[in-house]
Formats: structure tokens, C-alpha cells, sequence
């Protein structure tokens, strides 16, 4: 049976979603999302400059291939998150929305309260809401209660690269949860994203360590082989940790052995 990614119904082939800022050029941004293999790509409203002339990220974007997912980066109430997810959608980006809410400029840590808020507003009016949050699997609950169609803890602050320090507390909201999980912001390396999968993780939002590594389409592409790897793992069932050694060959009947 093929391993889709299900978001409200609608089925992906790839688990690993990227961003678009950062980067040093649009081109290679465009090359790096080809080489990504992304079908889901999330750009800020606030940088689209809708309804101006000049050359746009859309247009680097195969709009055939991948699907769009707006976002409300720089919200930092539950109006302008709100506003910026209708914005998005009265423009015919998409009726689904990642939604953000900051609640401090400096850790760029979401707000939950107003997160939790906001989420409620925008599914009933009829969006699909994909909330960053933070690592309290109380809050991803409350967003699963309100209709968020997925949870997208952060694996450590956006654009710090530190990974994913506190897996355990990902572990929980994904043994809490009954939609998708998605790590998103800090993932640094591929072996990251290779340990959110395997943790169950569903899925990996990255931006900063592809659009600023030395080569942005190599590590687009690492990414896409550590996500699928993680995936693979996760679906294989590692081994449990042990203490102590376990001999990889039998010790029964060894050459040499006197008998007990
Ligand atoms: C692009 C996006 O939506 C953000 O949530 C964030 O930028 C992702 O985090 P990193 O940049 O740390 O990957």
C-alpha cells in the first residue's frame, strides 16, 4: 500500500515541505525545490506582494507540481494572522493556511492562546489550518479540539538549526494526536529530519538549512533522502535501546568454549 502523507483528505507522495525565504536567489531557490522533491510549499503572505508587477515568488513556483501553503508569518495578534489567512485566500492562493501566530520577537515562539483562537475563527470559516506551535501537548490537543487539520510543533526555534533538543516532548504530541504531525523550524542537518521521522513525525517543514547551506539544492536533496529514510525507518520499527551489549553471534556451541 503506497505511504501517502493525508492532510483534510488531500494526499501527498512526499513528507518533506519547504520554504521559500532566505534564499540567495529566486533561481536557485526554484532549483532547490525541484531538488527537494516538495509538493507542498509554504510562502509568506506578507511577501507576496499581491497585485504588484514585479517579478514575484509565484513565478518561480510549478504551481502544476506543488501545492501552495500560504502562511501568516509576522502575526503577532489573532487579527492579523486572521486577516492575512483571508488575504490569502480572497487572492486564490488556497483556502489552506499555515497558520502563525508569534508571541515573542525574539525566540520567534508561537502564542498559543491566540493560536488556539485564531485556528477556531479560521476553520469555521471553512480553512484548512495547519498551526505552528510549541512542544506542549496539552496545546496541540486544544488545536486538534477547535478542527486544526494538523500540528506543527517546532523541533527547536525557527532559523536556529539546533535540531531537535527535546524530541521526547515531539514523541508525546505525536502519541497525543490524531492528525498529522509535522516538525517545523530548527531542523540543522539531515540527520534532523531523519530523527523526526523516525519518531513518527509525518512530516518536515524546512527552510533555513537548505535556502543558507553553502549548496541549497544538495542539501534540498539530502533533506529529501534523510526524510525518506527516517520514514522508512519509522515504518520498519527500530531496534529498542539496551543498556548493556548484546553478542551479534550466538554464544551457544562456540569453538573452544568449555561446556557449562
Ligand atoms: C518557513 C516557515 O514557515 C517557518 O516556520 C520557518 O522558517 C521554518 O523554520 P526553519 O527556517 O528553521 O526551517
Amino acid at each position: 500500500m503506497a505511504d501517502k502523507l493525508v492532510i483534510a483528505g488531500r494526499e501527498f507522495n512526499s513528507r518533506l515541505m519547504v520554504g521559500t525565504g532566505k534564499y540567495p536567489s529566486l533561481e536557485i531557490m526554484r532549483k532547490a525545490i525541484e531538488a527537494s522533491g516538495a509538493e507542498i510549499v509554504t510562502v509568506a503572505v506578507r511577501r507576496l506582494n499581491l497585485g504588484s508587477s514585479e517579478p514575484s515568488i509565484l513565478d518561480y513556483l510549478d504551481l502544476r507540481k506543488i501545492t501552495l501553503l500560504p502562511n501568516t508569518a509576522g502575526a503577532t495578534t489573532v487579527d492579523e494572522a486572521v486577516r492575512l489567512a483571508r488575504l490569502a485566500r480572497e487572492a486564490g492562493l488556497s483556502d489552506m493556511i499555515k497558520l502563525e501566530v508569534i508571541g515573542d520577537e525574539e525566540t520567534l515562539l508561537p502564542d498559543p492562546v491566540a493560536t488556539i483562537e485564531a485556528t477556531r475563527i479560521l476553520v469555521q470559516e471553512g480553512f484548512i489550518v495547519l498551526p505552528y506551535t510549541n512542544q506542549d501537548p496539552v496545546v496541540a490537543r486544544r488545536l486538534v479540539e477547535v478542527g486544526a487539520a494538523t500540528v506543527m510543533p517546532l523541533g527547536s526555534p525557527i532559523g536556529s538549526g539546533q535540531g531537535l533538543p527535546n524530541f521526547e516532548h515531539i514523541q508525546l504530541i505525536i502519541q497525543r494526536v490524531n492528525v498529522p504531525v509535522i516538525v517545523d523550524a530548527g531542523i540543522g542537518a539531515p540527520s534532523d529530519a531523519a530523527l523526526a521521522m523516525e519518531i513518527g513525525a509525518d512530516a518536515c517543514l524546512i527552510n533555513t538549512a537548505i535556502a543558507q547551506a553553502k549548496d541549497p539544492v544538495a542539501m534540498a536533496e539530502a533533506m529529501k533522502l534523510a526524510v525518506e529514510a527516517g520514514r522508512k525507518c519509522f515504518l520498519a520499527g527500530r531496534i529498542p535501546k539496551r543498556t548493556f551489549a548484546s553478542p551479534s553471534s550466538p554464544t551457544e556451541g562456540m569453538i573452544g568454549r568449555p561446556k557449562a
